[in-house]
């Protein structure tokens, strides 16, 4: 059958173009063991705001530590915002209310109420990596009851290849 005049075919899926948007966020990220990205979407398919986990404004990347393990001073894990939370934080234009969250991490405890109270209803994450730990037990806990519907992204093996 002639195609002239039919739309193309093997666009991106609305899943593929915002996971790609949080990958690709993601990839700003200067953390050298998890590079996490998310992509904040309104109900009607408009990116609203994305994020990558690193330092707070002023913190220097080069000055703060990277380290994950021994005196907590000295790790990440006490000075790093997570993707999911700059994404929020970095979004101007007034409610989140009803709105999507693509992030390539399962959100942590403290994401999760961010997320609750920043109105989001649905969150797709690729990877659950920590999924048994406290953290993420609990931040599922909390999901559940606020009633916000998370579901894993399913991976179609598509390569994007950008050249910049
Ligand atoms: N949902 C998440 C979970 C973690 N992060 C950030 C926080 C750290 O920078 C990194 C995890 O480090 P790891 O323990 O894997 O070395 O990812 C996030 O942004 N969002
Ligand atoms: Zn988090």
């Amino acid at each position: 059958m002639d195609k002239k005049g039919q739309k193309r075919q093997g666009y991106l899926s609305w899943d593929e173009y915002f996971m790609g948007v949080a990958m690709l966020s993601g990839m700003r990220s200067k953390d050298p063991h998890s590079q996490v990205g998310a992509c904040i979407v309104s109900e009607d398919n408009k990116i609203l705001s994305m994020g990558y986990n690193g330092f707070p404004k002023g913190c220097s990347d080069d000055e703060f530590p990277w380290g994950r393990e021994g005196d907590p001073l000295d790790t990440k894990y006490l000075y790093v915002t997570h993707s999911e939370l700059n994404a929020i934080l970095n979004y101007r234009g007034g409610s989140l209310e009803g709105a999507k969250l693509y992030v390539s991490l399962f959100p942590c405890n403290e994401c999760a109420k961010a997320i609750i109270q920043a109105g989001i209803r649905t969150i797709v994450y690729d990877c659950d990596k920590y999924a048994d730990t406290p953290s993420v037990i609990a931040s599922k806990k909390m999901l559940d009851a606020a009633g916000v519907r998370y579901y894993k992204y399913n991976r179609t093996d598509r390569e994007i290849t950008i050249k910049v």
